[in-house]
């Protein structure tokens, strides 16, 4: 074959063969938000990087609800009763979660802490919601974009507040959502979380956590959650994010969706003597004494670190603590998934392990309880097996 036909072959092959390799990428590039499509659909090649973009979305703009609402109501003017913020901030954090779910993954069922019954009989709950659910935005309209805009109407925030109502299982995609977990710790300025997992067959793929409350910085020591200090101002609100194989990262809750996350991953701790846990605020959540046995038997002499919410799987996965404990205080309480299923994979994705107090990895697919399980022990992998033998002495101590 002469010189020149080669050339010639080499040349008709690279013309054939362009198209294929960028004409896609071009086509896209001349679309409108036209970087947002590019972005995910092009250079997003590793598993769920659709459903996590869409999740840490839907939890930065809930959480710009929830923090509204909490502001407001500083100001007096939600209203002066404390259970109706709360109960305004956790529909409207679930509406507008649940709004961007249905648009991306019309498909896929919902297993959300609210339902909207008590909408439908109170007019004045339904549209003070209805107006903070309407005028939340995220700032970055491509973003906004993404979650498919604005919800209809008040009447189509109620539906969809309802489609949360999936009974859960074992068998396909179901998301998981706690609209405002840790209440009593949101109405005190203190730690709360909002909250948002997607399950596949049983088990959690991805995990998002806003934490509004909690300082940006992964190494800010472990602050107990007195309230009223640690509020969103400067320098505070992290976001948590873990895909099953790919590791835990977090990064500012106020980031753009182009910032990348840091890796986090749990301390290394040589002596348990040394380690800080934590626990729930509320003595009713969580066995406050027995917790307290098992860290005498672990040589800690750390005073614990309370604080509401899944705020303490994000801290214990980035390092600033070691070890989470939530023991029964009542035998009959069935955990709910809701309260576990993003805090569950970010504390594995960083290093750690998470049982119940049996040792049993806590069952997602059973259906909106842990039925399963009792109570939750987590703590770093190399660690874990010494933290449940001391809850298990203490446990077996008391029969
Ligand atoms: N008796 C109980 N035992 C354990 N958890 C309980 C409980 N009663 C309520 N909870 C759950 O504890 C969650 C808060 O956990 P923590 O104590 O770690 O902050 C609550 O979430 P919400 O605040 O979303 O209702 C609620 O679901
Ligand atoms: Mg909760
Ligand atoms: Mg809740
Ligand atoms: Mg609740």
């Amino acid at each position: 074959m002469s010189h020149t036909c080669r050339y010639l072959i080499v040349l008709i092959l690279a013309i054939l063969l362009f198209p294929v390799a960028f004409g896609p990428r071009l086509f896209l590039s001349s679309l409108p938000f036209a970087s947002l499509i590019t972005r995910r659909t092009m250079s997003s090649t590793s598993a769920y990087s659709q459903e996590l973009y869409i999740a840490q979305l839907a939890v930065q703009r809930a959480s710009i609800l929830t923090k509204r609402v909490f502001h407001e109501k500083a100001k007096g003017t939600v209203d002066k009763n404390d259970k109706s913020p709360v109960t305004i901030g956790d529909f409207g954090a679930q509406a507008l979660i649940i709004a961007a779910l249905r648009h991306n993954f019309p498909d896929d069922a919902i297993v959300a802490e609210e339902e909207a019954a008590q909408l439908r009989t109170d007019e004045n709950l339904k549209s003070t919601i209805w107006d903070l659910v309407r005028s939340t935005k995220l700032d970055d309209a491509a973003s906004e974009q993404a979650l498919g805009g604005a919800i209809k109407d008040a009447d189509e925030m109620l539906d969809l507040i309802d489609r949360g109502n999936s009974t859960g299982g074992n068998k396909g995609r179901i998301w998981a959502i706690d609209p405002i977990d840790g209440t009593k710790g949101f109405l005190r300025g203190g730690q709360y979380a909002v909250c948002l997992g997607l399950m596949v067959d049983g088990d959690v793929k991805v995990g998002v956590l806003g934490c509004p409350n909690l300082p940006v910085d992964d190494k800010a020591p472990l602050a107990a959650d007195i309230g009223s200090n640690g509020t969103d101002d400067e320098g505070h609100g992290v976001l948590f994010s873990a895909v099953l194989g790919q590791g835990a990262t977090s990064r500012p809750l106020a980031a753009s969706s182009e910032e990348q996350g840091r890796a986090i991953s749990m301390r290394s701790i040589d002596s348990l003597a040394d380690a800080t846990f934590c626990e729930s605020v509320e003595a009713g959540h969580s066995a406050h004494g027995d917790q307290a046995s098992i860290a005498q038997k672990l040589g800690i002499t750390k005073p614990s670190v309370r604080m509401d919410s899944q705020a303490k799987y994000g801290s214990i996965a980035r390092g600033a603590g070691d070890i989470y404990l939530r023991l029964p205080v009542k035998a009959t309480y069935q955990e709910k998934i809701w309260d576990h299923a993003a805090g569950d994979l970010i504390v594995r994705e960083a290093g750690g392990q998470v049982t119940d107090i049996h040792g049993n990895r806590l069952d997602f697919g059973i259906g909106r309880t842990l039925a399963n399980n009792k109570g939750v022990v987590a703590a770093p992998a190399a660690s874990h097996a010494k933290v449940l033998a001391a809850v298990q002495e203490v446990l077996n101590a008391k029969q």
